[in-house]
């Protein structure tokens, strides 16, 4: 039962792409939800995760790295990214240490502020990510920087990938949620579908499997999820999803020399499914064509954006 001291509350996690926002909130959530690839720009929607201990709840709220809108699915994801921001309690402005070119970007987080922090009348929790990056007194230079530039709620140093500083960080956003009651069971981790999650994992693998703009120009949809195993424990369940490429060129790509680069892609994606969904699945992908889908309103409207 929830203590008269619980918290709960909306935290969303903003930041320039590759910042390491999507690995932030797996680390905390000691699971894999959201996608990770060393490529920027893989998170495309909006992803919640939910953090439980006993005391308290946090529903965090992934989103699309900020970047120059150069195309109108750009500008679909900084949409989502300001939805986040409007449905938050608090935020985590989150900025990536880097070793080359002083330890941070200042242009950015002047933009960050401007253009997304300032207006949005939340309260911000600054933190630096990849403090495995920089000395440590790199970090305190930084954070004096944007405590003075910011004037943040609280500022920390943080590493996602290393675990470093992550209950600081919960403690640091605990004041800042309102509501004393949890909002979700204790084992929901997320209040996205499972099909979301089996298209993402697709999704990742292409980002892992393919170079060039192949990722970038590929969407997943998933046409059929049927869970076949509820009648008969012994079938598999039936996975059909449609890879959507804007070139045919893309989908020779895709597809491979005698279909073994979509077999690869297949089979570790399936792996991937099964871990998540505890159950064996039969995984069908077709790849299709639809030229310039990510500069067409209606196509994007159709793929949830
Ligand atoms: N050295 C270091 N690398 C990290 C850290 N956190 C994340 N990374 C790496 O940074 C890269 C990007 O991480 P993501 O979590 O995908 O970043 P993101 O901000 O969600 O990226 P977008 O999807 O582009 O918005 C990956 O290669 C991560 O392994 C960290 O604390 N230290």
């Amino acid at each position: 039962m929830p203590s008269s001291s619980f918290s709960c509350g909306f935290a969303s996690i903003i930041g320039p792409p590759n910042a390491g926002k999507s690995t932030l909130m797996n680390a905390l959530l000691d699971c894999k939800l959201s996608i990770v690839t060393p490529k920027p720009q893989t998170t495309r929607k909006r992803i919640t995760g939910i953090y439980h201990d006993k005391q308290m709840q946090v529903v965090f709220l992934d989103t699309p790295g900020i970047m120059e809108p150069m195309q109108k699915l750009h500008e679909a994801m900084l949409l989502a990214t300001r939805d986040t921001l409007r449905d938050a309690d608090v935020i985590i402005a989150m900025l990536p240490f880097r070793k080359k070119e002083g330890p941070f970007d200042r242009d950015f987080a002047a933009t960050l502020q401007n253009d997304w922090l300032k207006t949005s009348g939340k309260p911000i929790v600054a933190v630096f990510n990849k403090s495995d990056l920089v000395t440590l007194k790199e970090q305190s230079e930084a954070e004096a920087f944007i405590r003075e530039a910011w004037n943040p709620a609280a500022v920390l140093s943080i590493s996602a990938l290393k675990g470093v500083n992550l209950p600081e960080l919960l403690e640091a956003l605990r004041p800042f949620l309102p509501m004393n009651q949890p909002l979700y069971p204790e084992d929901a981790l997320s209040t996205a579908p499972e099909r979301f999650f089996v298209s993402e994992i697709i999704r990742e693998k292409i980002f892992l499997l393919y170079g060039r703009e192949v990722p970038y120009s590929a969407e997943v949809v998933v046409d059929e999820f049927r869970e076949q195993h509820e009648n008969d424990p012994s079938r598999k369940d039936l996975i059909r999803c449609s890879v959507i490429v804007e070139r045919d060129t893309q989908k020779q790509i895709l597809i491979g020399h005698k279909g073994q680069a979509l077999k690869k892609l297949g089979q570790a994606a399936r792996t991937e499914i099964e871990e998540l969904i505890g159950r064996p699945v039969f995984l069908e992908l077709f790849i299709k064509v639809r030229p310039d889908w990510r500069k067409k309103h209606t196509l994007l409207k159709s793929y949830g954006y």
